[in-house]
């Protein structure tokens, strides 16, 4: 089967679809593999308020158990996410063939196109993205707005400006609940500002009108350290809560609060923190009604920087490193070939030549 990366996003558009029924290349019905969940009682998702006296420990303790935890009190003023979520609602009502204009290319990670995981599943998504990278905006904004491309710049900047010292204070908080001190945590690559890169994802979901047949963005997990996710209030992001005592595998759905952003765990931290934060595997899906938009502000480290588990989390109490070093792109490389058995492949006492027999 040909990868939907290598097929004309024009032709796959689904402000192009004009049918009765989903196409078998978007029909993800036998793939649906879990049931849907609320969450309530212990599939809760956690609410955390960034002004709580006991903030350091409910952090880490929602990165231990849940992997995504709704933050408020964040510092980010509303009336800026209104504006932002106001200009990513621009971005994508302009029409395919404008948008198609800042098409990402092969070679490189920003513009307008498809998930960025497509190439890892057979089906299409119901999605479309624009993905942004440090200095790859202001050309591209001129090309779709020729005549106002600078409220659309403005707004991204002021956000991007707002949210980076947010991403930078919750890692901190992460090592500081793991028990981690100032100094120490000084002297990682969290404390060394110009050892983290960013990236920014928008992301679309059209309304569908058959939503329990596809996906909008399918299940994964995010690469970098943490990720912060704005949306437009349309539900849809689902965490997986593995088989337990309370039942089998089931999708939770991150509740929509008001004012609160929501924050995820992705596997370099999880690496970082050896094992002991949970990198959460999620996906959205698409409402029959409201089209979704979301924000997604990636923080990892920059490309050639290798993430080992930090030393101060490793001795003769605590036990020895679950993994070897890796860089962002080089886990990136791993699961574009090993999926979700990628970083079992980065175990100290992996069987990587057996995993990559039967990937
Ligand atoms: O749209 C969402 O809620 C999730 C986005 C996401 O997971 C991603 O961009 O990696
Ligand atoms: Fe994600």
């Amino acid at each position: 089967m040909s990868s939907p990366a290598s097929v004309d996003l024009k032709i796959h558009h689904p402000q192009n679809f004009r049918f009765n029924s989903i196409p078998d290349s978007h029909d993800w019905s036998d793939l649906y593999d879990h049931p849907s969940a609320e969450p309530i009682g212990l599939d809760s998702v956690p609410v955390i308020d960034l002004n709580d006296p006991n903030l350091i420990y409910k952090i880490g303790k929602a990165c231990e158990e849940s992997g995504v935890f709704l933050i408020r009190n964040h510092g980010i003023e509303p009336e800026l996410l209104n504006r932002f979520g106001s200009q990513i609602h621009r971005l994508f009502a302009l029409p395919v063939e404008v948008k198609l204009k800042v098409a990402k290319t092969k070679g490189t990670d920003a513009g307008y196109g498809g998930a960025p995981i497509s190439h890892l599943f057979p089906k299409f998504m119901w999605y479309e993205g624009f993905a942004i990278q440090t200095g790859s905006l202001f050309d591209q904004a001129q090309i779709l707005w020729p005549d106002d491309y600078s409220s659309f710049c403005a707004v991204i900047e002021e956000y991007k400006k707002a949210i980076k010292p947010l991403g930078y204070r919750l890692m901190h908080l992460m090592l500081l609940s793991l028990g981690l001190t100032e100094e120490e945590i000084d002297n990682t690559l969290i404390g060394d500002s110009s050892k983290i890169k960013n990236a920014m994802h928008l992301n679309s979901y059209p309304a569908c009108p058959y939503p329990d047949q596809v996906v909008g963005l399918a299940p994964h997990t995010d690469t970098g350290f943490v990720a912060v996710l704005y949306h437009n209030g349309v539900s849809g992001l689902q965490v997986l809560r593995c088989k337990d005592d309370i039942g089998p595998a089931r999708w939770v759905t991150v509740p929509v609060v008001p004012n609160t952003l929501v924050v995820n765990i992705g596997d370099l931290m999880h690496v970082l923190s050896n094992g002991t934060f949970h990198n959460v595997v999620h996906r959205s899906t698409v409402s029959k009604t409201n089209q979704r938009l979301s924000a997604a502000y990636f923080l990892g480290p920059q490309l050639d920087v290798k993430v080992g588990p930090l030393s101060e989390l490793m001795g003769p109490e605590q036990g020895p490193p679950l993994y070897r070093p890796v860089t962002w792109p080089e886990l990136q490389k791993l699961k574009s070939t090993l999926h979700d058995k990628a970083l079992q492949s980065m175990k100290i006492d992996g069987k990587i030549e057996e995993l990559r027999k039967g990937a």
